[in-house]
This record gives structure tokens, sequence and C-alpha cells, in this order.
């Protein structure tokens, strides 16, 4: 699904925000990245998606090799992978499924389709019963399920998670945790970047520990580790 082959990135300012990164990552795996700030955590997400491109290395999603993508490919490339972002980054004036729908009407799906799949995410989610809801009516917790449904809806083989609980309480992360785990479950790849320790203990999954841009551990059902 993922793999990097000697992936460096070197910043135009300098900072060398990778360092000869090679990995693996399976179609259907579950995986936290973590690391402290500025470790290259973020800048390795955005290898995925074609938002920054390796100084040195190969990125392949899919058996496409992301830096040799033509830019006009690059819309290919994201349709197989969905975003969730600690600040959920919902349309405000648009309801929980006007919002989801959004997502399928920007590639033109039919509106037979959209209505019949954006009810089953929000309902995947738990959140049938606030379709009609706009996000400043929803909590915390309700509007990062509605980010999930929008970031799933178009069946992406790839969910990225970039500190998707970063802004809510431990209860609150816990049952979104769940939510990631289903969506799993059916098969689809996680890849999750998080400073949540105790949803990383908790999880028991591979865990990718990033350190100064290099690849500092990489452990089956492995914890946060020490670092805060
Ligand atoms: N656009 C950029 N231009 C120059 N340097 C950058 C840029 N983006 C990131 N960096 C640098 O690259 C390094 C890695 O940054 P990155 O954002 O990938 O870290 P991170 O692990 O995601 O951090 P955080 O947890 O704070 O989000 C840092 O030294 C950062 O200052």
């Amino acid at each position: 699904m993922i793999d990097f082959k000697d992936v460096s990135k070197v910043y135009e300012n300098g900072s060398v925000a990778l360092s000869h990164v090679s990995l693996h990552i399976g179609k259907g795996e579950f995986v936290f990245v973590v690391g402290a700030s500025g470790a290259g955590k973020s800048t390795f997400i955005k290898m995925l998606s074609h938002e920054e491109l390796p100084s040195q290395g190969s990125v392949f999603v899919d058996g496409i090799e992301v830096n040799k993508l033509p830019k006009s490919r690059v819309p290919y490339l994201r349709r197989k992978m969905g975003i969730v972002f600690q600040d959920f980054r919902l349309l405000p004036n648009k309801t929980a499924a006007e919002n989801v729908a959004f997502a399928m009407e920007v590639i033109e799906s039919p509106r037979k389709v959209i209505k019949e799949r954006v009810r089953t995410v929000l309902d995947l989610v738990g959140l049938l019963s606030k379709a009609d809801d706009l996000p400043q009516n929803l909590s915390g917790g309700e509007q990062q399920r509605v980010a999930i449904a929008r970031a799933i809806v178009n069946r992406p083989l790839l969910l990225i998670a970039d500190e998707p609980t970063g802004n809510l309480d431990p209860d609150t992360s816990k049952d979104i945790m769940e939510t990631f785990k289903k969506i799993n479950h059916m098969g689809t790849t996680v890849l999750m970047v998080t400073h949540d320790k105790q949803m990383v203990d908790l999880m028991n999954k591979r865990v990718i520990e990033i350190v100064d841009g290099k690849i500092a551990r990489d452990e089956q059902k492995g914890g946060y580790g020490d670092e805060d």
C-alpha cells in the first residue's frame, strides 16, 4: 500500500525534515506515527498526497510512484485517500449531511448515489440523527465524526488522520478511536499521527516513531514510548 525507499526531505531553508526513511505499510494496516514536535511527522504525511515532494528517494502509494506523478494526475492519487485533521475543517454553512455530500459532488457522483452513500457513512459514524445539523450545533466529537464520514465517503484505500483527537477530551477521543478501528476492520488502511499517548497505548497497534527525521522505532503492537 505504502512504500518509502530511502526518502529524504530537505526544505529550501535547509531544514532536514526526513532523512533516509525506508518503510512498508501493507493494505489494511493500522499504523500510528509518533514523535516530538518538529520530528518530521507532517512531512512524512505530505509525501503521500504529493503536497511535498522528496528531495531524494521514492514514495509509492498503491503502486503509484508519487514523486514521479505529473501534476495533472495528482487528483487521481488523492482520490485514493481521505484525510482527517485536528481542527475538523467543516464548511460552517453546510449541514453535516451537506458537508459529507460535498466530497462526492466535487467528483461529480450521481445525486442518487450521493444521497444513499451519505446516509450510510453518517450511520457508520453514529451521526444519522444529526444529519441536518450545522457544525456549530454539534460537539467537537460530533464534528470530528462528520469529518471522518466525509473522509471515507468516496471509499478511499487509505485514511490519514493528523492529530484527530488533539482537540477532544479523553472519553470522546476513545469513541473517535473506536470509529477508526471500525473503518480499519472494513479494510481501509489507517495512518494516524498523534501525540495521544493514552490512545496509542490502548490500541496496541503498529507504532512508527520518528526522531529528527529518522525512523527511531517501528514496532508491531507498540506503545507510545517514553517521551511526551
Ligand atoms: N515548509 C517548510 N519549510 C521549511 N521547513 C519546514 C517546512 N515544514 C516543516 N519544516 C521543518 O521540517 C522539520 C519537520 O517538520 P514537520 O512539520 O514535518 O514536523 P512534525 O513532526 O509534524 O511536527 P509537529 O508535531 O509540531 O506538527 C521541522 O524542523 C520544521 O521546522
